[in-house]
């Protein structure tokens, strides 16, 4: 009987085996045979595997930086190539026009769905609510007339507080990567919450646990989920009971989210003129926006500028003194501009900075520009992200059209890179953005940051940060690359991109001009 019985119930459980098993290799196989015969993709070349699944470029996260890898396929493949199922890879510089073009139907992907439950300006996919949301952001970032004074001084001062750490470390390698990420971690806090996290006044550099490394470590998540959004929402949404896969991630978003608390707890009121969340909710609360005033907003928002207000300004500093490290000749042609533009620096007191530089200095330095410019051609703080998708219409790129609903990856990485544009296209010149214009024959494959509708809202405030920093410590020290192991190329090597840019660590050696007279 008791046989009988599992024998009974064994035979249920084959059948019920069986009919799974046949149904989902039908429903599979299916959608594999469609993704590779029938999509209206097929025409676009790629790797075989891609065009099945998505799963096949997450599996290469795991031992290449994705700046890298869509590299490599740019250079097997060409400007259009099928990099998943529903999804191109292009690097043709008109991308850009056709996706940010104020008219352009199309949208931010389904990778800005990451930051859910929190809704940033940067992760409003389509234009509803967007518009007014970002206009007060431009707003409450921008530099004017009213506020140019109040941002020079925060600016004038965190430079100052650098070069007291270099001055410090003369005869040891400086860690640059730490301390340009510690200047700029200072000075978004100043600018974006009115608090500074004083880590360019500890002892400590760029430690564990500290802002900056609990904000890198978060975004060294998206290193892996950059190509599949889904498995990264998959994992957000199991943290409950797989906490560690997404633990960094989330402690990265807690400690937004808690400086944001801390902003409001202060109260915006006695701070209006001075930094940027207090204006932008100022503006919001006499507008009646609740939408932006809702707190998943607020946080979302105290994420993105957190990232990009620190990140971005940081990589790109890196970025710029290494190349400048290495090229001592280019390091003195900047200097010779700026002593001939008419910056003059104050050497006994650095407290005092702001007196130092005048801020019209920066309208006769193009060559410093150049060096900028530059550096986020070959740099960019966004390697491969900013990714799109058309809607319900197709959208016209060179002679190709792509069709609808299709996810557009647009490699800055690549195409700042790319021969087709730029005469030697992987060497440091700053020179073909001044008096060698020759060397550029594609302005449109330079996107530094961004174009159009989303282009960066604190483009002013990151050239003004970069501009003074660096003259200041152009016109105090000489610097080369310290001798350390790897380091003429770690920054490089070690460079990652998790939606933002992640360079190396980089030691330099500062020597003091001796200023005659
Ligand atoms: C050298 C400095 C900087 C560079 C190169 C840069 C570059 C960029 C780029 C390329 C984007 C577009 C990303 C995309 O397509 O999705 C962007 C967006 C953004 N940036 Fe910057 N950025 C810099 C500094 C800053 C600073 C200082 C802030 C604020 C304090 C800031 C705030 C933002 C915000 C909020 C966005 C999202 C805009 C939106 O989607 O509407 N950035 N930035």
């Amino acid at each position: 009987m008791a046989f009988t019985t599992i024998f009974t119930r064994l035979n249920v459980l084959l059948t019920v085996l069986l009919f799974n098993t046949a149904f989902f290799s039908a429903l599979f196989g299916s959608i594999l045979v469609y993704r590779l015969y029938q999509h209206a993709l097929c025409e676009f070349d790629g790797p075989r595997l891609a065009a099945a699944s998505k799963l096949w470029h997450f599996g290469h996260m795991f031992r290449v930086s994705n700046h890298l890898f869509l590299d490599g396929l740019t250079k097997k493949y060409g400007k259009i190539i099928r990099t998943g199922p529903q999804e191109l890879t292009v690097t043709d510089p008109e991308v850009w026009e056709a996706v940010n073009k104020p008219g352009s139907l199309c949208i931010k992907s389904p990778w800005y769905d990451m930051l859910w439950p929190y809704v940033a300006l940067n992760s409003i996919r389509s234009k509803e609510g967007y518009a007014t949301r970002r206009k007060r952001w431009d707003d409450a970032l921008r530099i004017s007339n009213a506020n140019l004074a109040d941002k020079k001084r925060l600016i004038d001062s965190a430079a100052a507080q650098l070069l007291r750490r270099i001055e410090a470390s003369l005869g040891q390698p400086f860690d640059a990567t730490a301390e340009f990420y510690n200047f700029s971690f200072d000075l978004m806090g100043e600018i974006a919450f009115g608090q500074s996290f004083s880590l360019l006044d500890s002892q400590s550099y760029f430690s564990q646990n500290s802002p900056p490394d609990l904000i890198s470590q978060g975004m060294s998540m998206l290193r892996y989920f950059t190509p599949v959004p889904w498995v990264g929402r998959l994992s957000f949404f199991m943290a409950p009971y797989f906490p560690i896969i997404t633990q960094k991630w989330n402690r990265a978003l807690d400690w937004a989210a808690k400086v944001c608390d801390s902003r409001l707890q202060r109260g915006v009121e006695c701070q209006e003129s001075t930094d940027a969340f207090s204006r932008f909710i100022l503006s919001a609360a006499r507008d009646g926006d609740r939408q932006s005033l809702d707190r998943q907003a607020l946080y979302g928002d105290a994420f993105a500028i957190t990232v990009a207000g620190s990140h971005s300004t940081a990589a790109t500093l890196t970025m710029m003194f290494f190349e400048l490290a290495r090229h001592p000749s280019i390091q003195l042609r900047v200097r010779q501009e700026l002593r001939i533009a008419g910056a003059t620096i104050q050497q006994s007191n650095h407290n005092s900075a702001q007196e130092i530089i005048d801020t019209s200095v920066f309208d006769r330095v193009p060559f410093l520009d150049g060096c900028i410019t530059e550096t986020l051609r070959l740099y960019p703080v966004v390697p491969t992200g900013g990714i799109r998708q058309t809607v319900n219409k197709a959208v016209k790129v060179g002679d190709k059209w792509i069709p609808p609903h299709t996810v557009i990856v647009i490699p800055r990485w690549s195409i700042g890179r790319s021969d087709y544009a730029f005469d030697m296209p992987n060497d440091f010149v700053p020179e073909r953005w001044t008096v060698k214009s020759h060397m550029v024959h594609d302005v449109r494959a330079y996107n530094g940051f961004g174009a159009g509708r989303w282009i960066c809202p604190g483009k002013q405030l990151g050239m003004m940060e970069i501009r003074v920093l660096a003259t200041m410590v152009l016109l105090n020290y000489e610097f080369s690359l310290a001798s350390t192991p790897r380091n003429e190329t770690r920054v490089v090597d070690d460079f990652q991109d998790n939606f933002t840019a992640t360079p190396g660590k980089l030691e330099l050696m500062f020597k003091p001009i001796i200023h005659l007279g």
